[in-house]
């Protein structure tokens, strides 16, 4: 399974946001997309996601364009930066990614993926506190949540990190790791060490375009 990106261009209105990207991500590899505020990673992301329209192709292993907005959420889930408000329960708010995957009720399995996920990242106990009740921190584990509960073989995350504190940002990564074997994972990151360190490719974005991109190994020579 491969995602490719070809001659990506992007503009909002005039101005030029994305130009010319082409790169190849590979089923069991993540990685971070760098670069400074206002680069275009989070452009990037929502590319790829189809939140935005832009010029180029982007080719799935399969044919996703006439997918409906169901099955499209089933191969592809993106975690954006906004936070969440909502007064729903934690529990009830990250079965809301399993919504793809059933029809009416959610089913055993749903149930299942729902309860491990909440406690892989320590949420069992906030299960029924409604969501905007949470410290930021937690809401972006909830938010997490949600995107790893709807179980896609891409995953795409616009800053997940962001209001965790070190020791849940790589827990956060680090369990990314654990279930990338059959997904493609590309995250935008801010912590450049973070991405150095856990994720097994990196591509620098710098006014749309592509200024570096390597791999651990280039990193650890
Ligand atoms: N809706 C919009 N209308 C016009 N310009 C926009 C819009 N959204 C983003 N931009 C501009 O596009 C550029 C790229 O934005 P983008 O959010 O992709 O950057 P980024 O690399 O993700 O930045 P950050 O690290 O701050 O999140 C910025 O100059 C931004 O101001």
């Amino acid at each position: 399974m491969s995602l490719i990106v070809k001659n990506l261009n992007f503009k909002y209105k005039e101005k030029e946001i994305l130009k010319d990207i082409n790169l190849e991500f590979q089923k069991g590899k993540m990685y971070a997309i760098l670069g400074r505020n206002g680069a275009g990673k989070s452009t990037f992301l929502k590319s790829i996601a189809k939140i935005l329209k832009p010029k180029g192709e982007i080719i799935f292993y399969e044919n996703i364009d006439n997918l409906s907005v169901k099955e499209f959420a089933k191969k592809i889930a993106f975690l954006s930066q906004i936070q969440n408000n909502s007064s729903l329960s934690v529990y009830e708010f990250v079965m809301l990614g399993r919504k793809p995957h059933f029809r009416f009720l959610p089913k055993l399995t749903d149930k299942k993926t729902v309860e491990r996920v909440l406690e892989k990242l320590n949420l069992k106990e906030k299960k029924k506190i409604p969501l905007n009740s949470l410290s930021g921190g937690e809401r972006q584990r909830a938010a997490i949540a949600r995107i790893l509960a709807q179980n896609t073989e891409v995953i795409l995350l616009d800053e997940p990190t962001n209001n965790l504190d070190i020791k849940y940002q790589i827990e956060i990564i680090k369990f990314l790791r654990e279930i990338k074997e059959d997904k493609i994972i590309i995250s935008v990151i801010h912590d450049i060490n973070l991405a150095l360190k856990y994720f097994d490719e990196y591509i620098f974005l710098k006014n749309g375009k592509i200024i570096n991109k390597g791999n651990q190994e280039m990193v650890n020579e």
